[in-house]
């Protein structure tokens, strides 16, 4: 999950995934458009192979009709008037066939145009014989004509019980179709299932037999073979597709630019919306729960006695990555997302779960807990802090919820919630004084507990605006009459500082301790708890004269 976290994390990762989609969609669609170029090429091609079907499969359709009409009730006299007047007759049935002869024992002797021929006329034996034809047909392909009065023409004879239909030469009828480029052979397919070369390249049929229509990769090309509806004649048709596609060429530029657009408009939001799902606002709201806050627990110290009297619970979140978010982060989003008191439930259960199995028995503490000012209210927080009241269960924790200064708030209702809580020994302070919204108005109409003043002025270098106000906060506050807690207390000359003055009554800081898991804190209570802390800890010199010693760190 870490490392997959991480893939999703990491902002060139995600780059690389967006990219990783434009390029699988942008291929998609151009393999996707294609395979729709070489399904039309291969229609294409089939219409390419119908049309040079037909040149032979019209006029044989034809002669077989014809012949079937000629042969229905011929006049007894072969070659006298009504006979050539039943010729001439059928001739003008068909179309582009004008020519009919009939013979008699192999020599033709007489034509529906010419009569009784002088000389008869002999084609020689068929090139088909009736048996090798389903129509029952003989064939003679290619003859001149010249014994008929036609020199120089050629014509292939069809025929059937003594009538001849003679066919023109396909080359010279047809429809007019384009066969550059084309790698084609017409057959003649007899029952046997012989072929007879009819036209085009010699050898293709017999090459492609078996491969029928559909696509060679060999070659990379297309190829189909078709028949007729008689079945007297099949054409075979062989492309390839660097012939084929150029063809093709605007719908292939489209689709590479339907390509690119779809794959560059699906990896932008496919990116938009992991950059939405994995950023930290998303991530935190989806995994935020009692598994993933973590509570770090800061001590605080009274300073008369130096004892250890308290602790802050500070919420960490722990992103899916493993890293440990702090509030500064966070606590933004909870507020936009409206979070806050599911927020707050889980660090309450959560501190008082671990505390409860973790601080030593003996250990007195009062515990604060930070509370959003919208959420400040007795019945909301009295069911998740109320049992553990002192003088019911658990009394070695006493709860003090400190107002952080996010938002500002309705004084009068803060009261009313203040004094039904403090009722319930739940005490209140006013968090990050002298930088958010409470003034000293505040602090003079409400009934807290106490102050906590901002860690930036302890903070604060000697000499600066801060430090020069911090007496003068101090005393402010503190002729309001409230106790103040000073938090943000890194070395001991600012402890030392502080505790001079009457107003302080708590420290917090990284000098007495650090923010720390229960199991630490345990070990640090376990020896510190309730002991008075009168011998600070030696201090360590660092370059700048002011080096941050922690208590804990020292004396473990
Ligand atoms: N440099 C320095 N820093 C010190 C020192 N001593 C304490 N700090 C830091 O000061 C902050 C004290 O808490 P805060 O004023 O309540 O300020 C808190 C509090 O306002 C808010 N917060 C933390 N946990 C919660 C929570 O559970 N609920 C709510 N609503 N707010 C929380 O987030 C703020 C920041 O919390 P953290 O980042 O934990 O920061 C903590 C603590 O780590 C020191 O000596 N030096």
């Amino acid at each position: 999950m870490t490392v997959l976290a991480k893939l999703f994390l990491s902002a060139r990762q995600l780059r690389l995934i967006a990219t990783a989609i434009w390029i699988a969609v942008s291929c998609s669609v151009i393999s996707a458009g294609i395979f729709y170029i070489v399904l039309d090429a291969r229609e294409d091609l089939k219409a390419r192979g119908d049309m040079l079907l037909e040149e032979h499969a019209r006029f044989s359709r034809t002669a077989i009709e014809l012949l079937d009409i000629l042969n229905k009730q011929p006049p007894s006299e072969p070659c006298g008037p009504a006979f050539l007047e039943y010729m001439r007759k059928a001739a003008f049935l068909p179309d582009g066939i004008n020519t009919i002869l009939y013979s008699e024992g192999g020599n033709v002797v007489c034509s529906a145009n010419s009569g009784r021929l002088a000389t008869p006329v002999s084609f020689g034996a068929p090139d088909v014989a009736a048996e090798d034809t389903p129509y029952g047909i003989e064939i003679w392909f290619d003859r001149p004509q010249s014994g008929l009065g036609l020199p120089g023409e050629t014509g292939s004879l069809v025929g059937r019980g003594g009538f001849l239909v003679v066919i023109p030469a396909a080359s010279a009828v047809g429809p007019a179709i384009s066969k550059e480029s084309l790698d084609y052979e017409v057959v003649m397919t007899l029952l046997s299932g012989a072929a007879i070369h009819r036209g085009g390249t010699t050898g293709l049929h017999e090459a492609l037999r078996d491969e029928q229509a559909g696509f060679s990769f060999g070659d990379m090309a297309l190829q189909i073979s078709r028949c007729g509806d008689l079945g007297l004649f099949c054409v075979t048709v062989h492309q390839p597709l660097a012939q084929a596609l150029p063809a093709f060429l605007p719908q292939l530029i489209a689709f590479v630019l339907i390509g690119a657009i779809c794959g560059s408009a699906s990896s932008r939001y496919v990116e938009r919306r992991m950059r939405r799902y994995w950023s930290f606002e998303e991530r935190f709201v989806r995994n935020l729960g009692f598994e993933t806050v973590n509570c770090a627990y800061q001590p605080v110290m009274e300073v008369a006695t130096g004892k250890i009297v308290g602790l802050e619970v500070l919420a960490r979140w722990r992103d899916i990555d493993g890293q440990q978010v702090y509030p500064d982060q966070f606590l933004p989003v909870i507020q936009m997302r409206g979070l806050t008191r599911r927020f707050t439930e889980i660090v309450i259960a959560k501190a008082k779960a671990e505390l409860a199995d973790h601080i030593p028995e003996e250990c007195q503490l009062q515990v604060a807990f930070n509370i959003f000012p919208r959420d400040y209210s007795y019945e909301f927080l009295f069911p998740l802090l109320g049992e553990r009241v002192p003088g019911t269960i658990q009394p070695r924790f006493d709860y003090v919820l400190e107002i952080v200064e996010t938002d500002s708030f309705d004084v009068a209702s803060v009261k009313k919630e203040m004094t039904m809580l403090r009722r319930h020994g739940i005490r209140t302070f006013i968090d990050d004084f002298g930088i958010g919204f409470s003034n000293i108005g505040t602090l003079a109409e409400l009934p807290i507990d106490g102050v906590k003043l901002d860690r930036s002025f302890a903070m604060a270098a000697d000499g600066s605006l801060f430090a020069n106000m911090l007496p003068r906060a101090l005393e402010l506050i503190g002729s309001a009459g409230h106790r103040v807690v000073v938090e943000g207390i890194e070395t001991r000359q600012r402890l030392e500082a502080l505790s001079a003055s009457p107003h302080v009554e708590f420290a917090q800081g990284y000098f007495i301790g650090r923010p720390m898991p229960v199991d630490k804190l345990s070990m640090f209570l376990a020896e510190y708890c309730g002991k008075p802390d009168s011998l600070l800890p030696p201090q360590e010199i660092g370059p700048n004269g002011d080096k941050i010693v922690p208590i804990g760190q020292h004396r473990r």
